[in-house]
C-alpha cells in the first residue's frame, strides 16, 4: 500500500507547473488517464484517496484530467467531513438548509446539488467567529473552532452597572469578552445570540428590539468587528437540533419562552409564549424543600448541584409519590446529601407552577397553547410544522422532562393535532444556542449571507432580515 501511495504523491509532486490555461497543457490533460492505476476498481482508488488526506488527495488532482475527476469524487469529500470534530449530518443540514442566510431556503423535494469538493475548501478557509451567546443568566462565549464555549460571565442584560446607558454596558460587556478571549475585535466576524425579548407583535416591542439590535450593532462596529450577525437565541437552539422549523421551548434562568419558529423566522404574530418559571426558581424551590427538612447546607451552590445531579422529572406525579425514591449525593467539602421526593417535586414546578407560588401557566399548558395558535394560523401548507418542540437551557436536561411533556400534550390536544408531536431533549445541554452559532460560523459561506459589515450596516439594506 505505501509504495502506491507513494507512486500517487511523486505523480503529483512531479507534475510540471504549466499555465493552467495554455493550450499545451489542455492538450496533454485531454490526453492523460489514470496510467497504471487504470486497473484498480474506482472504489479502492477512493479508497487511497480517502487514506492519503485532504492535503494531499487535492494535490493529486494536479496530475491529470482523469485524477482531477475521480478526486472530484463527492463520496471521497463527504467522508473528510465526517471526520470533522461537527457530527456530519450537522453539517449536512447546515450546508443544505443554513448556506444561503436567513430567512433559510426551503427544500420541499429536492435537495439541491452540492459539490462537496469545493464545500470542503471552503469550510477549511471560513474566517471562523467568535460567538457569544448572551443568556438571560449566563453568557457562554468562545471560537467558533472550538468544541465548546471557553468562558462563561455575566450576561450583557446584567453587565456593568444596570443604571449605566445600553450603549456603555454593551461597550464594557464585549471589550470583557474580548480581553479574556485574548483577541482584537477587528480579527474576526462575530456571532451574537440574544434571548428572547420585547416578544410582542406590538409596535413599542418592536421598537424595543430594534433599539436593542442598533445598540449591538453599532457598539461592535465602533469596535472595528468587521462582520456582525445578532440572532434570537431561541432560532440557534433550533438549528443546533438540525430543523428550521418548530417550537423552540428555552428554559432559561428566570422564566421560559415558547417561541414559534416557521423557517428560520419567528412567528411572533402566532405568539410568544412566556412563563415566569426558570432555573432560579428551581433552585429556590428545591431549597426551600431541603429548609423543610432541616437540612442544612452551606451556599445555593450545593442545592443547585443537587438539583443538577438528583433530581428529575416524574412521568406519572402521584404515581411517583408512592415509591420509594431516595438516593443520595456527595457535594465536595459539605459531605452527602439524602433526597427523596424533592428529586422530582423540583422538577414538577414546571407543571405545576403553584406549588411553588407561582401564578403562571404550567409549561405543558403554553406549549399547547402555541401549538394551538400555529395550527389555526393555518401558515403553511404542510401542518406538522409546528409539531417538534425543541428543548434548550440547562434545566431541559432534567431527565424524564421531554416524555412527561410529550404524555402531557396528548392529552391536552384533540388527536388530529398532538398525532405526530415529538418533544426533542438539548442537543447540547445548556450550550444548544452555542452550537446553533457554531453550525452557522462554520459554514461555508459564513460570513456573507448571515453578517453584516458597516457598510451594510450604514445603509441598513438587508437589516430586517437578521432579526
Ligand atoms: N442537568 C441539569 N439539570 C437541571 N438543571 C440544570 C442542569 N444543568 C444545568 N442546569 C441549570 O441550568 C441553569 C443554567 O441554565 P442556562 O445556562 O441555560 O441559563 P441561561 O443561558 O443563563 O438562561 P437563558 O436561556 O435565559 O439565557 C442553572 O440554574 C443550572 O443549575
Amino acid at each position: 500500500m505505501s509504495t502506491i501511495l507513494r507512486k500517487i504523491v511523486e505523480l503529483a509532486s512531479n507534475r510540471p507547473s504549466s499555465a493552467p490555461g495554455s493550450s499545451r497543457n489542455r492538450a496533454r490533460l485531454a490526453q492523460s488517464s489514470l496510467g497504471a492505476f487504470e486497473r484498480l476498481p474506482e472504489d479502492v482508488l477512493v479508497q487511497i484517496l480517502r487514506l492519503l488526506g485532504p492535503k494531499d488527495a487535492m494535490k493529486t488532482s494536479l496530475v491529470c484530467k482523469s485524477w482531477k475527476s475521480l478526486v472530484s469524487d463527492d463520496r471521497l469529500w463527504i467522508s473528510f467531513l465526517q471526520n470533522q470534530s461537527q457530527p456530519w449530518e450537522s453539517i449536512f443540514f447546515a450546508e443544505t438548509n443554513l448556506r444561503f442566510g436567513c430567512p433559510v431556503q426551503t427544500f420541499s423535494s429536492e435537495v439541491p446539488e452540492l459539490s462537496f469538493i469545493s464545500i470542503y475548501s471552503q469550510r477549511a478557509q471560513v474566517p471562523g467567529a467568535l460567538i457569544i451567546d448572551g443568556g438571560s443568566g449566563y453568557c457562554k462565549f468562545g471560537w467558533s473552532k472550538y468544541d465548546c464555549p471557553s468562558g462563561r460571565s455575566a450576561t450583557f442584560l446584567e453587565f456593568g452597572n444596570i443604571e449605566s446607558p445600553m450603549h456603555a454596558r454593551l461597550r464594557h460587556f464585549f471589550a470583557t469578552i474580548y480581553s479574556r478571549m485574548q483577541v482584537r475585535p477587528s480579527t474576526q466576524p462575530i456571532v451574537v445570540s440574544i434571548p428572547i425579548c420585547h416578544y410582542d407583535d406590538t409596535e413599542s416591542a418592536k421598537a424595543s428590539r430594534r433599539q436593542l439590535k442598533e445598540a449591538i450593532y453599532s457598539t461592535l462596529f465602533e469596535m472595528n468587528v468587521p462582520a456582525v450577525c445578532a440572532i434570537n437565541q431561541a432560532t440557534l437552539s433550533l438549528y443546533a437540533a438540525r430543523r428550521t422549523s418548530g417550537i423552540s421551548v428555552n428554559i432559561g434562568f428566570q422564566s421560559t419562552s415558547i417561541v414559534p419558529i416557521l423557517h428560520g423566522k419567528v412567528m411572533r404574530k402566532v405568539g410568544v409564549e412566556v412563563t415566569g418559571i426558570g432555573a432560579l426558581k428551581l433552585t429556590g424551590f428545591l431549597r426551600e424543600l431541603m429548609q423543610q427538612k432541616n437540612m442544612s447546607f452551606e451556599s445555593l451552590y450545593t442545592v443547585r448541584t443537587l438539583k443538577e445531579k438528583l433530581c428529575y422529572v416524574a412521568a406519572d406525579y402521584n404515581a411517583e409519590l408512592r415509591k420509594n425514591t431516595e438516593a443520595s449525593y456527595e457535594v465536595s467539602g459539605e459531605g452527602s446529601f439524602i433526597l427523596s421526593k424533592e428529586r422530582f417535586q423540583t422538577g414538577e414546578i414546571l407543571f405545576q407552577p403553584r406549588m411553588a407560588g407561582v401564578r403562571t401557566m404550567g409549561l405543558h399548558q403554553a406549549i399547547a397553547l402555541c401549538m394551538d395558535h400555529c395550527h389555526a394560523a393555518e401558515l403553511n401548507a404542510d401542518d406538522t410544522w409546528f409539531k417538534t418542540v425543541v428543548l434548550s437551557g440547562g434545566t431541559a436536561c432534567l431527565p424524564g422532562l421531554a416524555e412527561r411533556l410529550e404524555k402531557e400534550l396528548h392529552g391536552l390536544l384533540p388527536p388530529s393535532v398532538a398525532s405526530g408531536i415529538r418533544v426533542v431533549t438539548p442537543p447540547y445541554g445548556a450550550d444548544t444556542a452555542w452550537f446553533g452559532a457554531k453550525l452557522i460560523s462554520n459554514l461555508s459561506t459564513f460570513p456573507g449571507p448571515w453578517c453584516l459589515t458597516k457598510k451594510q450596516f450604514r445603509h441598513k439594506s438587508r437589516f430586517n432580515l437578521l432579526w
